[in-house]
């Protein structure tokens, strides 16, 4: 199931950070959501998911309204915050068991020796999260995102900061959970998009201003590629 958003509003005092924007990420599919600086994507997925509240329109996850329904909706969501904060303090496994907890996860040790296994974690896992370096900090951000086994992840700026080994192992993980997920993602990598979206969504100002699929950019646009687009589109 999906997730919908419609003429959404958010203001911070009274000034506009999303505009009434519109827009559906599908499942199986991975929906890069890109845009300048300060265009509103951090302001969207904190109301998708739940940590801010939205001054007007509305949204769906999995079909079920985040205003009407924000514990529901939750259960469904797998969020990772745009500078992944974690506790310092915590050794790998007390952040996933604590997250595990707060989701009432059955045969939690089993999951989150799955989750472990699936984001590579596994040589690192017995380290306090201050201890490890930003990837397989971006690594654990990821793994408490997935741990409930949501329907449907939000990820901003997964890869942000990360050596091109590093930037292989999350974009193929997170290919791998886009073939049964709804997931949105954001970014500033244009090389990313192409390598793991399916579709596109651009914001720029608060409003949406290309809406499509990745392999209808050249029929849809002059632009020789999503860069060029971006660029054309957002300066
Ligand atoms: N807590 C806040 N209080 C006031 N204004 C805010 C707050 N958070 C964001 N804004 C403003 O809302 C607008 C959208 O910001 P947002 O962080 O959503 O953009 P973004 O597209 O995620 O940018 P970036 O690519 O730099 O992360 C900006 O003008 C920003 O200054």
């Amino acid at each position: 199931m999906s997730i919908h958003v419609s003429n959404l509003h958010k203001s911070y005092n009274g000034h506009p950070a999303l505009k009434g924007i519109t827009f559906t990420a599908k499942p199986g599919r991975i929906t890069g959501f890109l845009g300048p600086n300060g265009a509103g994507k951090s302001t969207t997925m904190k109301v998708l998911s739940g940590s801010i509240s939205p001054t007007g329109g509305s949204a769906s996850v999995y079909g079920i309204d985040i205003r009407q329904n924000a514990l529901a909706a939750r259960r469904h969501l797998g969020y990772l915050p745009e500078n992944n904060p974690l506790y310092g303090d915590l050794y790998v496994h007390e952040t996933l068991a604590f997250i595990a907890a707060l989701h009432q996860i059955p045969q939690k040790k089993t999951r989150i020796a799955e989750v472990i296994a699936l984001t590579g974690l596994g040589p690192e896992q017995h380290k306090k999260i201050d201890q490890l370096s930003k990837g397989y900090r971006q690594r654990v951000g990821i793994a408490q995102a997935i741990l409930h086994n949501p329907d449907v992840l939000i990820l901003d700026e997964p890869t942000s900061g990360l050596d091109p080994n590093q930037l292989q192992d999350i974009r193929s993980l997170i290919r791998h959970l886009g073939k049964e997920k709804t997931v949105l993602l954001s970014t500033h990598i244009m090389q990313e998009v192409e390598a793991v979206c399916d579709d596109v969504v651009i914001i720029h100002q608060g409003e949406i201003i290309a809406d499509f699929p990745l392999n209808e950019l050249s029929g849809r646009y002059a632009d020789n590629n999503l860069e060029a687009l971006f660029v054309r589109l957002t300066s």
